[in-house]
């Protein structure tokens, strides 16, 4: 790793390439899957969508094909397209193709949404599932409220500071009851999709966010470095786990522009 630090709670991991970047995930997921599993007998993961599946790669080879305990993981997406599941656009398909179809993961502890339904209606079936999985603790729950508290979520940003589904200057940052939630203006296409809201992300034992390229280098800065109140509040920097531990994982490209790591 070429640089690592701390800040406000976090830490941040600056990798010298993408390749590095990889390589330094798969050990975090699969160290953090083995210490769930130790500790509750489950690994409950969500995943985003994007470039993060790919950076995932290592997993499906070897050792993590091998030590990781697969049948434990109960795997979910922080935020998912509203798309028929076989289309190009669904964040399942990416994972499945680029993931979850490498790794002897159990069919049936994977969570993705009923792409039957309209958007409000897949929102509110997926916090139903969720809600009966935290019932029986394959989801932990929260020690300060009732939300799930996972073991893992992984995110994504996008270059205006959007993670999972939450845009900036958008109503959902606002929710603070429900767990999930469905937006019919994505600015990002597809326009409907359904997003963990962030009680649910700042509930979680660990987020990671994940971010590479130059394009991202000002949102990282945004997000993490103390910049003044006047500058508008990016959803990355609203991350921010209460009882648990974030971690950002970047490339050289993507902390060009970070002062914290100066
Ligand atoms: O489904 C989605 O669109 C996402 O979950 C989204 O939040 C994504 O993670 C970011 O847009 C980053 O995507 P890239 O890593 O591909 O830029």
């Amino acid at each position: 790793m070429a640089h690592s630090g701390t800040k406000d709670g976090g830490e941040f991991r600056i990798h010298e390439n993408v390749d590095e970047l990889a390589t330094d995930l798969a050990d975090y997921i699969a160290e953090l899957s083995e210490i769930s599993v130790k500790e509750r007998g489950f690994f409950a993961i969500a995943l985003s969508g994007g470039s993060l599946i790919s950076l995932m790669g290592k997993l499906c080879e070897a050792p993590f094909n091998k030590t990781v305990d697969w049948a434990k993981w109960y795997i979910f997406w922080a935020d998912e397209r509203v798309v028929a599941k076989n289309h190009a656009d669904s964040n399942y398909k990416l994972a499945k193709d680029g993931l979850l179809s490498k790794v002897p993961v159990v069919p049936g502890h994977i969570y993705s949404i009923n792409d039957s339904l309209s958007a409000e209606e897949a929102a509110s079936e997926y916090e139903f599932v969720l809600r009966q999985l935290v019932k029986t603790r394959t989801v932990d729950v929260s020690e300060i409220s009732d939300c799930p508290k996972f073991d893992l979520i992984l995110l994504g940003m996008g270059p205006d500071g959007h993670v999972a589904s939450l845009f900036p200057n958008h109503i959902a940052l606002d929710e603070k009851e429900e767990w999930i939630i469905f937006i019919t203006d994505s600015p990002k296409p597809p326009p409907e999709r359904i997003t963990f809201t962030l009680p649910v992300i700042n509930s979680a034992s660990n987020v990671a966010v994940v971010v590479t390229g130059a394009n991202k280098a000002e949102a990282v800065h945004l997000a993490i470095d103390n910049v003044g109140s006047e500058c508008p509040v990016l959803p990355a920097r609203m991350v921010c786990p209460t009882n648990g531990k974030l971690v950002w994982f970047l490339d050289r490209a993507a902390a060009s522009m970070l002062e914290a790591s100066q």
